[in-house]
């Protein structure tokens, strides 16, 4: 994709439709509950109507795009996990064998597993071009790796720039294209997730570098390191935002950003954010690597954070940050620290539960409540 043609596209996001949320919020109104009690299910239903103009909205047909990519910096011995995982779990989410697969598998939702750039040769079997196949009348994402390989990794951000400025946009523009399908598809809701040895390192220097957040408030333990490589993580998150100048200003360029600090996984992830609003399909934000990902997309694009809803409060260090920058309030409180999109499925039940409200409570009129209490009430504090 030309850098152009992205930013052509990210031109046509929209705000949300303001007239349908009305019309959502009086019917929340009217029905069947002192107003506002049903919480944050009344919200989600309300924003769900903002997206698709529609009063009455359903998350049936849900999907996880899954960005499964290698990270240079990893030779710093930043993770303890060998680079190896990467390819391993890529696979397994075939078999829906990972944490994500299981939840996934359980909860009814399909997986959109890409390769932008993993270290190794993924089995030519695995491998799909295609993003979605024809089954009978159903059109679905394939329950294969779709091959959208840029390089195998990225090169190491601690001695040189991550990636160019047309791989990150390449990657954005995949990240966009996922989206565009899901919604071809038919898709009703989609979360993002990934996969990625080393890339709580990338996704801390990125969180930085646009929001200015001290590294020790941005980098954690990601799957688990010794005290010495967490200082060595810090360092190197420290002196490549030296090196750039990034310190969180209002101008900063991400696309540079990206290409300088993150990977294929973030820069591809934030085009699927991107993708959310342009192509106005709710998306779900999962972990760390997620939420940094969604800032990144929000500040390429503000209006992007309204089609955005968040799953949970993950444990890694930098999370809370990350939500707190972006302002957007999370569902569970699980302590989860996996990513892959784990929260993604979890998140998914409770808004269908949002939709069942909406769609199937009964009125104060149809349940046989007089309302003229109501006015009063609203007056209360409580
Ligand atoms: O999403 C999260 O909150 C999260 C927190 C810690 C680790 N991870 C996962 O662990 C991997 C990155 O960890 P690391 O230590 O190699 O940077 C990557 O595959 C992520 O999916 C994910
Ligand atoms: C086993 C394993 C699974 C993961 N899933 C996401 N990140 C991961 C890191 C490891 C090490």
């Amino acid at each position: 994709m030309k850098e152009e043609r992205l930013f052509e596209l990210v031109n046509t996001i929209e705000d949300l439709d303001y007239a349908a949320m009305d019309a959502a919020r009086k019917r929340e109104d009217s029905l069947a509950k002192p107003p506002g009690s049903l919480g944050r299910l009344e919200d989600i239903a309300v924003q769900l109507s903002g997206i698709s103009g529609e009063l009455h909205n359903n998350v049936d047909k849900s999907c996880i795009v899954i960005m499964c990519s290698d990270n240079g910096v990893v030779e710093e011995g930043v993770s303890s996990a060998p680079q190896s995982v990467t390819l391993a779990q890529t696979i397994n989410f075939t078999r829906r064998l990972t944490g994500v697969g299981t939840l996934a598998k359980y909860f009814n939702t399909d997986l959109m597993v890409v390769d932008l750039g993993i270290n190794a040769d993924v089995p030519k079997e695995l491998l799909v071009t295609d993003t979605l196949e024809t089954i009978g009348s159903e059109v679905r994402v394939p329950n294969k790796i779709i091959d959208r390989k840029l390089k195998k990794g990225t090169c190491n951000l601690a001695k040189e720039p991550a990636m160019t400025r047309q791989e990150a946009v390449e990657a954005i523009g995949v990240g966009l294209e996922m989206a565009r399908d899901l919604k071809k598809a038919g898709y009703s809701i989609f979360g993002i997730g990934e996969m990625g040895i080393g890339n709580t390192t990338t996704s801390a220097a990125v969180l930085s570098a646009l929001t200015g957040l001290l590294v020790v408030e941005t980098v954690g333990k990601g799957g688990g390191i010794t005290e010495q490589s967490f200082v060595r993580k810090r360092e190197i998150v420290e002196e490549v935002l030296k090196r750039y100048e990034f310190t969180g200003q209002e101008d900063l360029d991400v696309v540079d950003v990206l290409a300088k600090v993150g990977g294929f996984d973030l820069a591809a992830m934030t085009g699927s954010f991107l993708g959310a609003a342009v192509y106005k399909l709710p998306v779900v934000i999962d972990g760390f690597i997620s939420a940094v990902a969604a800032m990144a997309a929000v500040k390429i694009s503000p209006f992007a954070k309204k089609y955005m809803i968040a799953s949970h409060v993950s444990k890694e260090q930098g999370y809370s940050h990350a939500l707190k920058a972006l302002g957007l309030p999370a569902m569970l409180h699980l302590d989860l620290r996996l990513g892959e999109g784990s929260g993604c499925p979890l998140a998914f039940q409770i808004i269908r539960g949002a939709c069942a409200v909406m769609n199937h409570m009964a009125t104060f009129a149809e349940a046989e409540i007089n309302d003229d209490y109501l006015e009063e009430i609203r007056k209360l504090d409580f």
